[in-house]
C-alpha cells in the first residue's frame, strides 16, 4: 500500500495544535481559526474516524486574561497562566464541537503519568472508552504539577506519547510553518520544504537547530523527536501549517502536503518489536482450544472464559505468554489483571467480572491491541 492510501485509510488520528498557531497575533486564542479546525475534525468524525486533539494554548489564553504582556519567565506565573487559560481553551472547543452535537472531554496528563505502568494503563483505558463513546478527548499537559515541560513547552512529545498510547495511525502536528525546512525559514529565505523523510534520518538534527517562535517553545527539534517517538508504535507523523485551508480534511483524504516523517516499520511489526524488546515474561496463561482458535484467527482479544490456568507472579500490565494445552506458545501480550485476580476469573464469562472481583474492570484479560500472536 502506498503512503497516500495508508493515510487515507487511517482510522485513529492524533491532531496536535501548537501555541505558535493558536494565538491571535500573540494576544489570546484565535477563536475563529479554532472554529475552522473543529469543523474539519467534525467531518472526520462523520467519516467514522477517531480523533484525539492535543491542544496547547492555555498559557497564551491565560496571559491575556491576566493582563501579562509577555510570556512569564517564572514557573509559578506560567503555571498560573496555564490554569486560568485552560478554562477558556476547553470552553472554546466545547462550544464549537457542541454545534455538531459532539461531546468533548478534558484530559490533563504529565509525561510521568505515561511512564508509570499503572497510570499508563488507566489513561489508555479512559481514552479508549472515550473514543468508543464517540467523544473527542482534548489533551494538554497538566501544567500545575510540572516544571520542565512548561518551561520548554513540549506538547509535541505529549502528542507522540498519546499516539503511542492509543496506537494511532497518524500524528498530525499543526504549527505556524508549512512543514519542516532544511534550515529555519525564519532566518533563511532560501530554506526548502522537505516533503518526506524517514523519522530516523540523522540529518534531521542539523536542520532544526534554529529554535522556536515567540509563543511556541519547543521548535522543530521537539517535533522531530516526537515523530521518532510516534514511529515506535508505527505511526506516521505529519508536520503542516494549521493556516493552510482545510489542512486536516485534505490530509486525511490522502493529499500530500507539509512534511511526512515516516516510521521504519509498520504498526504490527512495531508492536512486535516493542513487545519483544522491552518487556520480560512474568507468567503464562493456559488457553482452552476455543481461545487458541480465536487468537489464531486474528483480531480477537483474550477473554477470561477461554483461560484454564495461570502461572507466575504477574501484575496488571505485565507481559505474559499464552500457551495451548500442550505447552506450545500461541501469543504474548500485556495482561489486564494481576495473577491473583486472573486465577479468580479463570473460565468465567466477562459479564461475571464485577461479581467475582467486586469491581468492573476491562472485559478482556488481554486486549487485542496488546496481543501478538506468534
Ligand atoms: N528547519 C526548520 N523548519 C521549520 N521551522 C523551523 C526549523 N527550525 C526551526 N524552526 C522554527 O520552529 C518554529 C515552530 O516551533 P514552535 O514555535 O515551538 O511551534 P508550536 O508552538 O506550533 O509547537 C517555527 O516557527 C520556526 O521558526
Ligand atoms: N501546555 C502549555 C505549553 C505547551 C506548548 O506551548 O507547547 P508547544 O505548542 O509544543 O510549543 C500550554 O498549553 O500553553
Amino acid at each position: 500500500m502506498g503512503m497516500r492510501e495508508r493515510i487515507a485509510k487511517a482510522q485513529r488520528i492524533v491532531v496536535k495544535i501548537g501555541s505558535a498557531l493558536l494565538t491571535n497575533d500573540g494576544q489570546g486564542l484565535d477563536v475563529d481559526r479554532i472554529a475552522l479546525w473543529v469543523d474539519q475534525i467534525a467531518q472526520l468524525k462523520a467519516q467514522g474516524k477517531e480523533v484525539v486533539l492535543v491542544s496547547s494554548g492555555s498559557v497564551a489564553a491565560g496571559m491575556k486574561r491576566l493582563g501579562f504582556a509577555n510570556r512569564p519567565t517564572q514557573i509559578n506565573e506560567l503555571q498560573a497562566a496555564a490554569a486560568v487559560g485552560q478554562m477558556e481553551l476547553v470552553g472554546v472547543y466545547e462550544s464549537n464541537f457542541e454545534k455538531y452535537d459532539l461531546c468533548t472531554a478534558q484530559i490533563l496528563l504529565t509525561h510521568d503519568d505515561l511512564s508509570n505502568r499503572r497510570r499508563y494503563l488507566n489513561a489508555r483505558s479512559s481514552l479508549r472508552t472515550l473514543l468508543g463513546l464517540g467523544v473527542i478527548p482534548i489533551v494538554n499537559e497538566n501544567d500545575t504539577v510540572v516544571t520542565d515541560e512548561i518551561r520548554f513547552g513540549d506538547n509535541d512529545t505529549l502528542g507522540a506519547l498519546v499516539a503511542n498510547l492509543i496506537e494511532a495511525d497518524v500524528l498530525i502536528i499543526l504549527t505556524d510553518q508549512l512543514g519542516l525546512f532544511d534550515k529555519n525559514p525564519r532566518d533563511h529565505k532560501d530554506a526548502e520544504l522537505i516533503p518526506q523523510i524517514p523519522a530516523s534520518d540523522e540529518r534531521l538534527e542539523s536542520m532544526v537547530s534554529g529554535g522556536a517562535g515567540a509563543l511556541g517553545s519547543g521548535g522543530m527539534l521537539t517535533k522531530v523527536r516526537a515523530a521518532r517517538l510516534a514511529s515506535r508504535s508505527g505511526a506516521d507523523t505529519l508536520i503542516a501549517s494549521g493556516r493552510e485551508q482545510d489542512v486536516i480534511t485534505r490530509v486525511a483524504a490522502g493529499e500530500i502536503l507539509g512534511t511526512w516523517l515516516l516510521p521504519d516499520t509498520g504498526r504490527e511489526a512495531a508492536r512486535k518489536q516493542w513487545l519483544a524488546g522491552h518487556l520480560r515474561n512474568r507468567g503464562s496463561l493456559v488457553l482452552d482450544d476455543g481461545a487458541v482458535k480465536a487468537l489464531q484467527k486474528g483480531g480477537n482479544s483474550l477473554l477470561p472464559v477461554g483461560v484454564k490456568d495461570a502461572q507466575g507472579d504477574f501484575r496488571r500490565g505485565d507481559m505474559v505468554i499464552c500457551v495451548d494445552g500442550a505447552g506450545r506458545i500461541i501469543a504474548r501480550g500485556l495482561v489486564n489483571y494481576g495473577a491473583a485476580e486472573t486465577l479468580k476469573l479463570l473460565g468465567k464469562p466477562s459479564s461475571k467480572i464485577g461479581e467475582v472481583l467486586g469491581y468492573n474492570g476491562e472485559p478482556e484479560l488481554i486486549h487485542r491491541d496488546d496481543l501478538v500472536v506468534t
